[in-house]
C-alpha cells in the first residue's frame, strides 16, 4: 500500500513509521525544516508498545515528486490545515484517497469543499504522543487506536482494503460504519478533556481531585452533546457517560495534548477546537455557555 503521511508530527510519525514497520510503502510530506531533521536523525518511536526506527525515511517536499498515493494520513494541527490544501488537491488528482486523524470537526467540511466529498474519508485517533528535541515520536499512553470510516459510499472499497492492511499492525483498528458519529464522540471527548486541562493547567488527576472543577468539564460533555445532535450525529446520554468514564479512567499524570503544547509555550488548537463548537453553535442556535467560559480562559494562551 502507498501511504503518503501529511504533518509527520507526533501523529503522523506515529502511524505513519508503524505502517511502514508492516510493509507499506510511506512517504513523509513535509516542509524544509522537518525534512532536515529527518535526515539528520531518522524517524524514531519509543513506545511501550515496541520502539520502531526508520533511518533513512522516505522524505518529499513537493507533491509533485510523489508518483501514486493510495491514501494520505493528515496529521497536522488544525491551524495549518489551510497550508496542506494545495498539496493535498495534487495527491488528490492523483487518485488519493484523504484521511484527516486531526481533532475536531470542521475540518471535514473544509477538506470536502475543497476535495470533493468522494476523496475524503472520516478519521480519529486515541493516542498520547509528543515529540522530543530529535523530533522522534515519544509515546505515553497503553491506548493507540486509529479509528476510520467511510463518510461516503464510494470508499468502502478503500476502508476495507485499509483494514486488512493493517491487521497486522502494532496498534488497534477500526472500520466504522458511522464514524460521523465516532467522530463527534471524539470531539465531544476532547473539548471537555483539553479545555479542562489547558484551562486550569492541571493534569486529569489533578483536576478529579476538586468536584467542583471536573463539574466543568461534565458540563462541556453535556453542551457538545447537543452541538453533535443538533449536527446530524447521534449521540446518547450513555456516550456522555462512557467520555466522562474515560476521563475517570485516564491515570492521573495524563494530560492532553493542547494542555502539552500550553506547558512547552507552543501555539493551541483553541480556535479549531472550542472556537469551531462555538461557531457551530452560534449557527444552530445553540448556547455552549460552558465552553465559552473554557474558551476565554485558555483564549491568553493561545499564541505562542
Ligand atoms: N499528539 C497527540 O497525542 C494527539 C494529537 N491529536 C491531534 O492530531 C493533530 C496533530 O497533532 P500532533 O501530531 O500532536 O502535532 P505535531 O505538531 O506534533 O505535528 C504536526 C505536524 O504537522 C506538520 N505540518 C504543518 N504544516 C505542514 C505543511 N504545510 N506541510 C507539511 N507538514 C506540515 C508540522 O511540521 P513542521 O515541523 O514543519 O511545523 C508538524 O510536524 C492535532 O489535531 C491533535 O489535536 C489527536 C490525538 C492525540
Ligand atoms: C484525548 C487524547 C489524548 C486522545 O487521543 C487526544 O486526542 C489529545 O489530547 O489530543
Amino acid at each position: 500500500m502507498n501511504v503518503v503521511v501529511v504533518g509527520a508530527g507526533a501523529l503522523g510519525g506515529y502511524f505513519g513509521a508503524r505502517l511502514q514497520e508492516i510493509g507499506a510503502n510511506v512517504t513523509f510530506l513535509v516542509r524544509e525544516r522537518r525534512a532536515v531533521e529527518l535526515d539528520e536523525h531518522g524517524l524514531k518511536i519509543y513506545s511501550k508498545h515496541g520502539d520502531y526506527s526508520i533511518e533513512q525515511p522516505n522524505v518529499a517536499t513537493d507533491p509533485k515528486s510523489i508518483p501514486h498515493a493510495d491514501l494520505v494520513l493528515v496529521g497536522v494541527k488544525g491551524y495549518h490545515l489551510e497550508g496542506v490544501l494545495q498539496p493535498l488537491k495534487v495527491l488528490v488528482a492523483n487518485g488519493a484517497y484523504v484521511l484527516p486523524i486531526l481533532n475536531g470537526i470542521e475540518h471535514i467540511e473544509v477538506l470536502q469543499r475543497h476535495l470533493g466529498r468522494k476523496a475524503v474519508l472520516g478519521g480519529l485517533s486515541f493516542i498520547i504522543a509528543t515529540l522530543n528535541n530529535k523530533g522522534h515520536v515519544v509515546h505515553t499512553s497503553d491506548f493507540h487506536d486509529l479509528i476510520f470510516g467511510p463518510l461516503h459510499p464510494v470508499q468502502r472499497g478503500i476502508c476495507k482494503k485499509l483494514e486488512s492492511f493493517v491487521g497486522e499492525a502494532n496498534f488497534s483498528v477500526s472500520n466504522s460504519e458511522s464514524i460521523l458519529t465516532e467522530l463527534w464522540k471524539k470531539y465531544m471527548f476532547i473539548n471537555a478533556f483539553s479545555g479542562i486541562t489547558t484551562a486550569t493547567n492541571l493534569s486529569i488527576g489533578e483536576v478529579r481531585a476538586y468536584p467542583e472543577t471536573f463539574q466543568l468539564a461534565k458540563e462541556v460533555l453535556q453542551e457538545m452533546k447537543y452541538l453533535a445532535n443538533a449536527n446530524g450525529a447521534n449521540l446518547s446520554d450513555d456516550d456522555v457517560k462512557e467520555a466522562e468514564k474515560k476521563l475517570h479512567a485516564l491515570h492521573a499524570e495524563a494530560t492532553s495534548s493542547m494542555h502539552q503544547d500550553r506547558r512547552k509555550g507552543l501555539r493551541l488548537e483553541l480556535d479549531h477546537l472550542h472556537g469551531g463548537a462555538i461557531r457551530l453553535a452560534e449557527r444552530a442556535g445553540i448556547d455552549l455557555s460552558y465552553t465559552k467560559a473554557v474558551y476565554g480562559m485558555i483564549k491568553p494562551f493561545e499564541k505562542a
